[in-house]
C-alpha cells in the first residue's frame, strides 16, 4: 500500500528549456512515514463516519447484535438476530413483490454500490477518461445514488464541472464493460446529473408468444410485446406514423402482425380499417381475407390504393376544416392504417420511374397531412439509407430492429440515438435471441426504449383469419 505515496509523482517532474540542455528538477521534501500513516488513518475514519451517516439502518443491523451480545449475553443476541430474520423470510415468502420493493432491492442496491460501483469507480473513471488523476490527486465524478429493480441498476452521477452528456454517452461501451454489465444507457436527470442504467439480465432473450386479441375494440395504443424492464409495451398507431427498419430476418413481420392483431376488434366494430400494401407478397398476403378490398401487391395497384387513401384524406380535411383539429374514430370516419411491407420495393427498387414518383408523393402527402384526419402509415423496410427512403424523416415514431451497421442506427432513429444506448447493430442475428427485438424512439421522447415484439406465428394468423375474415370490407 505504501509503495507509492501521494506526491511521489513530483519526484519525476522534469522541465527543460527548449534550446538548452539545462534541466530543472523540483526539490522534493520527504514526508516521514508516520505522518503519511496518520493522514491515511484519518481518511479511513472520516470515510467510516461518512458511511455510518449515509447508511444508518445497515450500520445498526450490523452493530446491534454485537452490542446486545456484550450487554445481555449470546442467547439474547442470537434471538435478536433470528426473530427478525425469520420474520423477513416469512415476508419474502408471503409477499414477494412488497418484500422486494421495500427490502430486497434496497439491500441489493447497498451491496452492488459497495461491491461493484464503489470498488471499481476510480479505475473505471480514470481509464475511460471521465475522471482525472493530476499530480497525485483524483478528480472523479460523484457516485450519488444506486437503485435496483428486477432488471437493472440505476446510478445517479454528478458530473465533473465542464463535462457534457456526450462525454459519457461516447463511453457507454467502456462503462458497461468496466462494471461488468451487458450494456449501459445514459440519460439526463437534471443539469449536471446523469442516470446510468446497467441491465443485469435480459428479459427479452427468449421469444414471447402472441399477445391475446383484446376483448374490447380500441384504436390503440396496441399491445405489441414487452420492454426490457418487464413492462408490457403498447405502440401508439392512431395520430402518428411509424417506420420500422431492420435487416432481413430481424422480425419486422412480428411488429406488423402484432399491430394488426391488436386492432382486430376495432376493425370488427368498424372503427379501424387496415389497408395493406404487400409488394413482396410474402408477409401480408397470409392474412389477405382480413383486409378485404384494401389489399394490393402489384406496384400499380399499390399506387392506386395510396392515391385512394390520399383522396379520403383530402375529402376528410375539407369536411373537418374549421370544425375539428383532431380525429375521433367513428364508423363513418374510421381510423385508416396503411401498412406497407418493404416500402423500398415501391419507392426505390421500382423500375417504372413515374410509378415510383407517384407512390413517393402519395406516401409523403399521407405522412405530412394524414394523422390529424385519422390516416396513419406504418412502413417496414430493410435498408434505411436516404437514397432508398427519401421520406424517412416524415415518420414521427421510428423503430430500429437488428441493423447491419452502427451508422444505420442514427439514420433510422435520428442523431445521437446510438450514443443514448440504441445498439441495434448489436442485436443477435439468431432468431430465438434477437428476432423482433428493437429500439423504439418516439417523437415525444429522445431516449430509445428496447422492446421485443411478440411472435405472431403462422398458426396465430390462420386463427385470426378464421375468426375475423371479412372485417376489412
Ligand atoms: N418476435 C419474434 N420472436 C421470435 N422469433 C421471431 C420473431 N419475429 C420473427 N421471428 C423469427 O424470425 C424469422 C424471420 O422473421 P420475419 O420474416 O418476420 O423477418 P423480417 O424482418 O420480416 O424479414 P424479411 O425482411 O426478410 O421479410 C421468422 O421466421 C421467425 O422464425
Amino acid at each position: 500500500m505504501l509503495r507509492k505515496l501521494p506526491g511521489d509523482e513530483v519526484r519525476t517532474l522534469v522541465s527543460t528549456t527548449p534550446d538548452t540542455a539545462v534541466v530543472f528538477r523540483p526539490a522534493v521534501m520527504q514526508t516521514p512515514a508516520v505522518i503519511t500513516i496518520l493522514v491515511m488513518v484519518g481518511r479511513f475514519i472520516t470515510g467510516l463516519i461518512r458511511t455510518i451517516v449515509a447508511h444508518p439502518i445497515a450500520t445498526t443491523a450490523l452493530v446491534a447484535p454485537s452490542v446486545i451480545w456484550i450487554r445481555y449475553g449470546w442467547p439474547v443476541a442470537v434471538a435478536a438476530v433470528t426473530v427478525p430474520c425469520s420474520m423477513l423470510v416469512g415476508w419474502a415468502v408471503a409477499g414477494r413483490e412488497s418484500f422486494a420493493r421495500w427490502v430486497g432491492w434496497r439491500l441489493l442496491a447497498f451491496w452492488r454500490r459497495l461491491w461493484v460501483y464503489r470498488r471499481h469507480w476510480q479505475p473505471v473513471m480514470i481509464i475511460t477518461g471521465l475522471g482525472r488523476h493530476i499530480r497525485g490527486r483524483d478528480y472523479l465524478p460523484r457516485l450519488v445514488r444506486v437503485t435496483c429493480d428486477g432488471w437493472a441498476d440505476r446510478i445517479t452521477v454528478k458530473m465533473l464541472a465542464g463535462q457534457a452528456v456526450k462525454d459519457w454517452a461516447d463511453r457507454a461501451d467502456h462503462l458497461a464493460h468496466g462494471f461488468g454489465a451487458p450494456a449501459c444507457r445514459v440519460a439526463i436527470a437534471r443539469a449536471g446529473r446523469l442516470v446510468l442504467t446497467f441491465p443485469r439480465r435480459d428479459p427479452l432473450a427468449s421469444p414471447l408468444s402472441a399477445v391475446p386479441i383484446p376483448e374490447t375494440a380500441s384504436v390503440g395504443p396496441v399491445e405489441i410485446g414487452r420492454c426490457e424492464d418487464g413492462t408490457t409495451y403498447k405502440l401508439k398507431v392512431h395520430g402518428t406514423h411509424v417506420l420500422i427498419a431492420g435487416a432481413t430476418g430481424s422480425g419486422k413481420g412480428s411488429w406488423l402482425w402484432s399491430t394488426i392483431r391488436g386492432l382486430l376488434p376495432a376493425m370488427r366494430a368498424g372503427l379501424v380499417q387496415i389497408w395493406a400494401l404487400d409488394p413482396k407478397r410474402m408477409e401480408l398476403s397470409f392474412g389477405r381475407p382480413l383486409f378485404g378490398s384494401h389489399y394490393a401487391a402489384d406496384p400499380k395497384e399499390c399506387a392506386d390504393l395510396l392515391d385512394e387513401a390520399v383522396k379520403v384524406m383530402q375529402e376528410r380535411a375539407g369536411r373537418f376544416a374549421g370544425l375539428q383539429r383532431s380525429h375521433v374514430p367513428t364508423t363513418a370516419d374510421p381510423f385508416i392504417l396503411v401498412i406497407v411491407d418493404e416500402v423500398a420495393f415501391l419507392t426505390a427498387y421500382q423500375a417504372d420511374k413515374q410509378l415510383r414518383q407517384r407512390i413517393t408523393a402519395a406516401l409523403a402527402t399521407l405522412t405530412t397531412q394524414g394523422r390529424t384526419v385519422g390516416i396513419g402509415v406504418m412502413a417496414a423496410l430493410q435498408d434505411p439509407r436516404k437514397e432508398v427512403m427519401t421520406i424517412r424523416n416524415l415518420f414521427p415514431d421510428k423503430i430500429a430492429l437488428r441493423l447491419d451497421e452502427s451508422e444505420q442506427v442514427d439514420m433510422v432513429l435520428g442523431d445521437g440515438a446510438r450514443d443514448r444506448g440504441a445498439l441495434a447493430d448489436h442485436i443477435s442475428p439468431v432468431p430465438e435471441l434477437g428476432a423482433g427485438v428493437g429500439y423504439v424512439r418516439l417523437e415525444t421522447s429522445p431516449d430509445p426504449v428496447r422492446v421485443r415484439a411478440a411472435y405472431v406465428s403462422d398458426a396465430d394468423i390462420r386463427a385470426m383469419v378464421a375468426e375475423f375474415a371479412g372485417v376489412g370490407r
